[in-house]
């Protein structure tokens, strides 16, 4: 059985789960691993001087936990997808399993990162992020001041780390439209499919 990682990464609100669904979609054989559901309680998110909940690090998340559920995929995909309802996605014949894994630190958990045979970042500027932000509900919510105060210099943080230990990052301008980008990355993937599968 053949199996493919591919990593989308990237800004808070780039359009990593959009692309990722749109993937999803488009790719047999395919599930997502999404970080975003790998948070801790909130009682377990240091505060800073602030008030600021420290959410936007890796100590924020279970990583453990989430690489258990990567590794449980590693060892039987399609067992995977069956646990989670998507057998309707399973294609017979010599099939590629392809894993995409979303999230915005992904590329900074060293054990994770190595894992990827594929990897994106979703780009945008500043002003793009805080607005798209600005009409999300997290939960908890972000109190005023929580974008400028702790997540974009935690982007810029967590982003120069990433550029000192990873390389072969394939980065996505999130300001192209949400078909543009799918169809780029979409074609990408279908190559390193037909690639695999031509490999005995
Ligand atoms: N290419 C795009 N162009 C314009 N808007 C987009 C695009 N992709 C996504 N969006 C919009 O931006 C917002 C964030 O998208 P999405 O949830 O996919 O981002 P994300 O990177 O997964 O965010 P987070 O990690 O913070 O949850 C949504 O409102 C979505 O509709
Ligand atoms: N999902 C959550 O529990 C949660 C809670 C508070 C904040 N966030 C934000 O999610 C983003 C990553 O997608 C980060 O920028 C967090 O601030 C998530």
């Amino acid at each position: 059985m053949k199996t493919l990682i591919v990593g989308v990464g990237g800004i808070s609100n780039g359009g990593k789960s959009t692309l990722s669904k749109g993937l999803h979609q488009k790719i047999p054989n395919c599930c997502i691993i999404a970080q975003d559901s790998y948070f801790k309680d909130e009682s377990d998110i240091p505060v800073d001087n602030n008030g600021f909940k420290q959410y936007d690090m890796l100590d924020a998340l279970k990583m453990d936990t989430m690489m258990r559920d990567v590794a449980s995929w590693q060892r039987d995909p399609k067992s995977f997808l069956r646990q989670r309802g998507l057998s309707n996605t399973l294609r017979d014949g010599t099939e590629v399993f392809v894993l995409i894994v979303e999230g915005f630190l992904i590329f900074n958990h060293r054990p994770l990162n190595v894992l990827f045979e594929k990897r994106y970042f979703m780009e945008i500027p500043y002003h793009v992020c805080k607005i798209r932000r600005s009409s999300r509900v997290y939960s908890p919510p972000d109190p005023p001041g929580y974008f400028d105060g702790h997540v974009w210099p935690m982007y810029l943080k967590n982003r120069q780390e990433m550029e000192g230990m990873v390389s072969g990052i394939v980065f996505l301008d999130g300001l192209k439209s949400k078909e543009e980008l799918l169809a780029a990355v979409n074609d990408d993937i279908r190559q390193e499919i037909e690639r695999l599968r031509e490999k005995d």
